[in-house]
């Protein structure tokens, strides 16, 4: 069955969703074999395959690129495009025209924004020219400079009763979906009560609907430290490390290619 965003959202209820992200057709193709029915293409290909700092400097072409590779990979899952920094802040005309590059030119069945109340019109837009979108609230990785850093969000009253009405105001608009990046379980779970549409959390607690992490960070394959919302479901950095150590010396010492891979 070829998940749509309309069955994601009915799983409200019946089934917590699990959701990961995956950067090209290699790693889909294992997210979709696991049976995980939505694959976000996160702008976090940025700092996890890309090499930058922070998701900033990720751009149009580099996610086009790469959601196309995801697609190539995915029958069933629900494939969501992040999209980047400065792709839809600008003006909803183009919002529009980059969320249907997604859609047209990289086979994307859905694109995510961050932001809440800000982004009524915008995602109200999206959704009645028919582009379905994920929501993405509390942490929001694009706002870096204007945070200070990633940092637990929603900690004091004031800002809890803030992210609530921002997650109304999503819902309202017409996501079928929102994310809620680093906040106390707490409001995780409330946030999740007040809404009818799934909350995917990331570093926000067991109550909402559903989990998002990224790739690289759930398998352990970077040596670097993680955020504390990650657990590693395998560790692959190290076994990865000494099977490239093991090749490098048996190359050198001219053990490989031994008979059996000899033609
Ligand atoms: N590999 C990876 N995993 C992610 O989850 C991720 C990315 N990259 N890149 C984009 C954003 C950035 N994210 C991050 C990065 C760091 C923290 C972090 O260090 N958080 C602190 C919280 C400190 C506090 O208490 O306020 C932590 O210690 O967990 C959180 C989210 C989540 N996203
Ligand atoms: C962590 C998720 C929600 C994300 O936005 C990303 O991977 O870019
Ligand atoms: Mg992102």
């Amino acid at each position: 069955m070829k998940w749509t965003a309309a069955k994601i959202k009915a799983l409200k209820g019946e089934q917590r969703i699990a959701m990961l992200t995956a950067y090209d057709a290699l790693t889909a193709s294992l997210v979709e074999d696991a049976g995980i029915p939505a694959i976000l293409v996160g702008d976090s290909l940025g700092m996890t395959v890309l090499g930058y700092e922070t998701t900033l400097p990720v751009g149009m072409d580099e996610m086009l690129h790469h959601t196309a590779a995801v697609s190539r990979g995915v029958k069933n899952a629900l494939i969501i495009a992040d999209m980047p920094f400065m792709s839809y802040q600008p003006s909803i005309a183009m919002a529009l025209e980059n969320a249907g590059r997604f859609i047209k030119e990289a086979h994307a069945d859905a694109v995510k924004v961050e932001g809440g109340a800000l982004r009524g019109e915008l995602i109200e837009s999206l959704v009645k020219n028919g582009v379905p979108v994920l929501g993405h609230i509390g942490l929001t990785p694009q706002s870096i400079k204007e945070m200070g850093g990633y940092k637990v969000q929603g900690k004091t009253s004031e800002q809890a009763r803030q992210l609530m009405d921002d997650a109304m105001a999503v819902e309202q608009a017409g996501a079928f979906a929102i994310v809620l990046e680093c906040v106390p379980a707490e409001l995780g779970a409330m946030i999740s009560g007040a809404l009818s549409i799934p909350t995917i959390g990331i570093g926000a607690g067991v109550g909402c609907d559903g989990q998002v992490l990224v790739f690289t960070d759930l398998l352990g394959i970077s040596g670097k430290p993680a955020p504390r919302f990650v657990k590693r479901f395998a560790t692959l950095h190290p076994l990865i490390s000494e099977a490239l150590a093991s090749y490098k010396s048996e190359v050198e010492d001219g053990s490989f290619p031994s008979e059996e891979h000899t033609y």
